[in-house]
């Protein structure tokens, strides 16, 4: 049986808040497959050495966009993906585009740390 699977993203600016969320439910995360961003993963994988995470291409160099993909063939269960809204983004249509899919697919979405606690507990 196939895992349920998470996507996890930060932007730079809350990549610190990510591993930190990452190391406080380590326990809870393990029980899913987990796909992160390039950078997101390294620094989730350095916070949490028991934590298999695959890690895509960064989110600038089209990251967002394979998990966009992912999310479309149904291969993303849920989306947790701290976001900074006080930084512009030479990706931030990729960002849009992701947000825009997992809302399309009716995919639970956390985009700040708050709402992934919510979440995570639910699990
Ligand atoms: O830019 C990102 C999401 O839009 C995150 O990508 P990285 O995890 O590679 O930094």
């Amino acid at each position: 049986m196939t895992l349920p699977c998470i996507a996890l993203i930060a932007h730079d600016q809350k990549k610190d808040d990510m591993a930190a969320f990452a190391q406080q439910h380590q326990q809870a995360l393990s029980r899913f497959r987990l796909v992160a961003t390039g950078t997101t993963g390294g620094r989730i994988q350095d916070a949490c050495s028991g934590l298999q995470v695959t890690r895509l291409k960064s989110g600038p160099l089209g990251g967002d966009q394979q998990i966009g993909a992912m999310i479309a063939t149904g291969e993303v269960d849920m989306l947790i993906f701290f976001v900074d809204p006080l930084t512009s983004m030479p990706h931030d249509v990729d960002v849009k585009a992701l947000t825009r899919l997992a809302t399309v697919y009716d995919i639970p979405m956390a985009l700040n740390r708050a709402t992934a606690e919510r979440l995570i507990d639910f699990q």
